[in-house]
């Protein structure tokens, strides 16, 4: 899993791998108390995919979408994120890669509550020093279907259309990688099915490399590919996920 610094990693199919794991365990907690939440996990994620990562409760999946953004780091094991080892990277250096190269969705869509929905998709880039150009906020809120709320606060808006904001914020520095931790977690079936629609097709449309934790089979199988976490191990994955297939690898997990 060698590589050059600053050049993303080559998989295996040959494809570039904007996120690569290896050997990562992450342990919380010292002596008795301790709890390895990942036990040695290697995985690439190839540039323009969208994979889901499933798994019992407590197997580590939050814990691995964390290691893989730069939100947390790795006990031991390296992860490479574009191309960089983020344990050579000091905190400014991290800050800036989430800030110019990641892009985030979570469950609670964390808007900010006093800023309209324009406000809240400019953010990142006034965080990052650069002035938002309108047509820029006003086409990112379109992509994601929304052309006529940009001048609403969150709590005039639907769930939904909160998440669609937060996708939209997410995009509009055009990150290497998208990272979902149940993203569709707080919506209804029809509301889930538009998000995760969203989501597919920005793959499609962007290449957007996208990694997203979630408990849904439903929402799985719009993934290219499902990663299965039990126990801090990565014990199975499936290409081209149905539903189906994805509730019967569960339940031998679960059962
Ligand atoms: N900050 C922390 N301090 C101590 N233990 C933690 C911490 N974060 C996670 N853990 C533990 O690490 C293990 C993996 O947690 P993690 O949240 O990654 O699992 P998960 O698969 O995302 O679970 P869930 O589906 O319930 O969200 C669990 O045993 C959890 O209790």
């Amino acid at each position: 899993m060698a590589g050059v610094p600053g050049r993303p990693h080559v998989g295996a199919a040959g494809s570039p791998e904007p996120v690569v794991l290896s050997q990562v365990t992450k342990t919380y907690g010292r002596g008795e108390a301790a709890v390895q939440a990942l036990r040695g996990v290697t995985i690439g994620f190839s540039q323009g995919t969208f994979t889901a990562v499933m798994g019992p409760s407590g197997s580590g999946k939050s814990t691995l979408l964390q290691c893989a953004a730069g939100l947390d780091t790795p006990s031991d094991g390296h992860v490479r994120i574009t191309g960089s080892n983020i344990s050579d990277m000091s905190e400014v250096q991290l800050a800036e890669l989430r800030r110019d190269r990641i892009g985030f969705i979570f469950q609670a869509f964390n808007l900010v509550p006093s800023l309209t929905a324009e406000q809240n998709v400019e953010l990142p880039l006034r965080l990052a020093g650069r002035k938002p150009a309108k047509r820029d906020v006003r086409s990112a809120l379109s992509r994601v279907g929304l052309d006529r709320v940009g001048k609403q606060r969150p709590s005039q808006l639907s769930g939904g259309q909160q998440q669609r904001v937060a996708i939209a914020r997410a995009l509009i520095t055009r990150p290497e990688v998208l990272f979902a931790d149940e993203p569709t977690g707080a919506l209804d079936t029809n509301t889930s099915g538009e998000v995760l629609t969203l989501l597919r097709e920005t793959v499609e449309r962007a290449g957007q490399t996208t990694i997203m934790v979630t408990h849904d089979p439903v929402a799985a199988a719009y993934a290219d590919r499902v990663i299965f976490l039990a126990d801090g191990h990565i014990v199975g994955h499936l290409d081209n996920p149905t539903a189906k297939a994805v509730i019967e690898q569960m339940t031998r997990l679960e059962g």
